[in-house]
């Protein structure tokens, strides 16, 4: 956890264990080039820094970020939308890049919060190894647990690197997940409302 800090502030100064930049060596000769040469001498190193700061959600506690709540907000009651938050993650089948965006909306109960602080439950989750499903439901499931709102929806669309750059090499498909929760899953018409504002 300590690390993952040192590692937001500044990468440089993250320590990389011998056996880390090892694996790396060995991934570097393996695709057939040799770590020793001289442009590669420092990548190891760089490599495992990169992957402490694409992975710091495991040192991001999601649920910190809700914890600083308002209870008034001059009687607005209506959905409160957070649109087109571009993320990056990394799946966990491939570790290859998801890059996309998130929509998070909630319909307050008796708590708002700084509105920064959806984003920041976004990143937190997304900064870890995922699939789009899960990334979908745990965004939604911690906005519901700890804003307790009558309705929260969750909506990502995103490309995977493991589509694009290998495997299928299909570019340019979207991957579309969406999770509602409260009055967004149980009435269809706070769903429609809800959905128009995602996709006005
Ligand atoms: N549902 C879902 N699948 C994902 C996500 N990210 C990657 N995948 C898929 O995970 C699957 C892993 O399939 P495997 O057959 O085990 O791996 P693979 O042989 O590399 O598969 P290909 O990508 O088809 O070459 C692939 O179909 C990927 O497209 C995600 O976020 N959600
Ligand atoms: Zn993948």
């Amino acid at each position: 956890m300590s690390e993952m800090r040192d590692a937001q502030a500044g990468p440089d100064k993250l320590p990389v264990p011998a056996e880390v930049a090892e694996a790396v060596r060995t991934i570097i000769n393996w695709v057939g080039d040799d770590p020793m040469r001289e442009g590669l001498l420092d990548t190891p190193e760089r490599v495992a820094r990169a992957w402490a700061e694409y992975c710091r959600g495991y040192g991001d506690d999601p649920a910190y970020h809700l914890s600083r709540i308002f209870h008034e907000v001059g009687g607005y009651d209506d959905i409160i939308l957070l649109k087109d938050i571009p993320f990056q993650s990394h799946c966990e089948h491939h570790m290859a890049p998801i890059i996309g965006r998130a929509h998070i909306a909630y319909l307050p109960g008796e708590y708002v919060v700084g509105i920064s602080k959806l984003a920041r439950v976004l990143h937190a989750f997304a900064h870890r190894l995922q699939v789009q499903e899960r990334l979908t439901a745990e965004v939604a499931n911690c906005i519901w647990e700890h804003l307790k709102p009558q309705g929260v929806a969750v909506v990502i669309e995103a490309t995977h690197g493991c589509m694009t750059g290998r495997g299928v090499r299909t570019p340019g498909v979207t991957m579309k997940t969406s999770r509602m929760l409260g009055v967004f899953r149980e009435d269809s018409k706070s769903r429609e409302e809800v959905m128009a504002l995602i996709e006005a």
